[in-house]
């Protein structure tokens, strides 16, 4: 059976890092890529666009794109989006013997032992950390959570339901979302870091504080 990777986020705007992300998990997996938006994202602050709207940047970046879909089941539930919960409802609709993943962030993935039920994950997905500047895996850190999950080929997600912890190698991509708010607050160039359409979404909805005519690399 194949593989379902899901790549939750805020996604408070989605940038250039997060589709750069998703495009290498899918070829590396071969698998399809579920972006999922937190409906209220535990751990931060309330986002600067509301889910509906994180959400509709989602459908503008992956539009035409093959193996990326949006997947809006967190935003049909209550409450925190606990990953715990996200899981088990997953496994509700896949079954218990498709192989199911969760891409993170290697910022993320070092915090999972604050997560709800953290341990729990294992049981329920495997997982897919891409590298990101300023949180290096250095030896031993994914053993550290998740010890003797690590496996170098990709071909293990396919052979089991969860459990396994695969490390995704790629280019490593310095965006980040509060960048992208930060530059726009202050009326810096800004819309280079994320896709076109969504910079377009952001101009025409005044999202962030934009100011219609700063900040565009292009006029
Ligand atoms: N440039 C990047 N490289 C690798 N992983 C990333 C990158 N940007 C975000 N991620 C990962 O994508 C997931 C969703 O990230 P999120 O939507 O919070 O974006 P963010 O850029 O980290 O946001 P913020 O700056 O507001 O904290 C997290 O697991 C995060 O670690
Ligand atoms: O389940 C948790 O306790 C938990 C704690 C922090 C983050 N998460 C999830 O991790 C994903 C990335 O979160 P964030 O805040 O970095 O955008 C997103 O899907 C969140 O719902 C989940």
């Amino acid at each position: 059976m194949s593989l379902v990777v899901f790549y939750g986020g805020t996604f408070d705007p989605i940038h250039d890092g997060h589709l750069a992300v998703a495009r290498a998990a899918r070829d590396a997996l071969a698998a399809q890529v579920r972006l999922m938006p937190a409906a209220d994202p535990p751990h931060r602050a309330a986002p600067g666009a509301d889910a509906a709207q994180r959400a509709h940047m989602l459908d503008l970046a992956v539009a035409g794109e093959a193996g990326l879909v949006v997947d809006r089941r967190e935003l049909q539930r209550e409450g925190r989006s606990y990953t715990v919960e996200t899981l088990r409802e997953a496994r509700g609709e896949f079954g218990l013997e498709r192989p199911l993943a969760l891409l993170i962030g290697a910022d993320s993935f070092l915090d999972l032992p604050k997560w709800r039920e953290w341990r729990a994950l294992f049981g329920l997905a495997h997982f897919v950390v891409a590298e990101r500047p300023g949180s290096p895996l250095d030896e031993g850190r994914i053993d550290a959570i998740a010890p003797s999950r690590e496996t170098n080929d990709p071909a293990d997600l396919g052979r089991a339901p969860a459990g396994r912890v695969y490390r995704l190698k790629q280019p490593l991509h310095a965006e980040s979302a509060s960048q992208v708010r930060e530059l726009i607050a202050d009326g810096r160039p800004w819309d280079e870091f994320v896709p076109a359409p969504v910079a377009a979404y952001i101009r025409a909805s005044g999202l962030y504080g934009v100011v219609a005519d700063r900040g565009a690399t292009t006029a």
